[in-house]
């Protein structure tokens, strides 16, 4: 099934319940939270104490991106707050395998990151153990980026690896996404589509729809 993840990063922080709440109405599936530790990359976001307080005024699935160091320090209060996927970079922990048992053992679904240049290489021996993959399709820290091309390739290349161990894993791609470009990342493979500045530039509400219209 195809889903819709919208950003909040491209949301009014001032008033996120009202901005999750236009999206949550016009139905998308997820709401997407970038964590972000301005280590990791180069910017400051949120953390649990926000997603505790947005569990509060959505049932949809919350889907916690972590841009942060050695995310297993923040899982446990991350899981606690009402996170329902949490999203950890192959790039961000030393200890990857014991990084994702960390999320495991809250008993909510994990998913691993890949920064655009980071090979596909990574998942050899990990996948199985995941419920998502995420393509990032720029480099992550900020919204409103363009899309890179080359993650066309390397989700078809990704959906052929998941072929090859027989798993049917989810693939949600983020970063530059738009109206126009959606149907190409859907027809390479992926199947969850974050959106931010795509979604909160204008109309939510419509944007969603619009997006829903296409998806699916
Ligand atoms: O993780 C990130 C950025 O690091 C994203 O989730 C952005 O929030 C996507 O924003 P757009 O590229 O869709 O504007
Ligand atoms: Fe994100």
């Amino acid at each position: 099934m195809n889903c819709l993840s919208p950003s909040i990063l491209s949301a009014d922080y001032g008033h996120l319940a009202d901005d999750i709440a236009l999206v949550d109405e016009a139905g998308a599936q997820y709401i997407h939270v970038d964590v972000m530790d301005g280590t990791f990359v180069p910017n400051i976001t949120i953390g649990a104490p926000v997603v505790r307080s947005i569990r509060n005024y959505t049932d949809k699935i919350l889907d916690v991106h972590m841009m942060v160091e050695e995310p297993a320090r923040f899982v446990p209060d991350m899981a606690e707050a009402g996170a329902d996927i949490i999203t950890v970079h192959a790039e961000a922990t030393r200890h990857l395998d014991r990084t994702i048992a960390a999320v495991k053992e809250q008993k909510v679904m994990v998913g691993l990151a890949l920064n655009p240049a980071t090979s596909l290489d990574v998942l050899e021996y990990v996948l199985p153990q995941l419920d998502m993959v995420l393509l990032m399709s720029v480099n992550p820290g900020f919204g409103g980026q363009e899309f890179i091309p080359y993650t066309i390739d390397k989700l078809q290349q990704l959906r052929q690896m998941m072929d090859r161990q027989g798993l049917d894993i989810d693939i949600e791609v983020d970063g530059g996404i738009n109206l126009e470009n959606v149907t190409d990342v859907l027809n390479a493979g992926a199947n969850i589509i974050v959106a931010g500045s795509a979604v909160y530039r204008g109309d939510a509400a419509d944007n969603v729809q619009r997006f829903l219209e296409i998806m699916g």
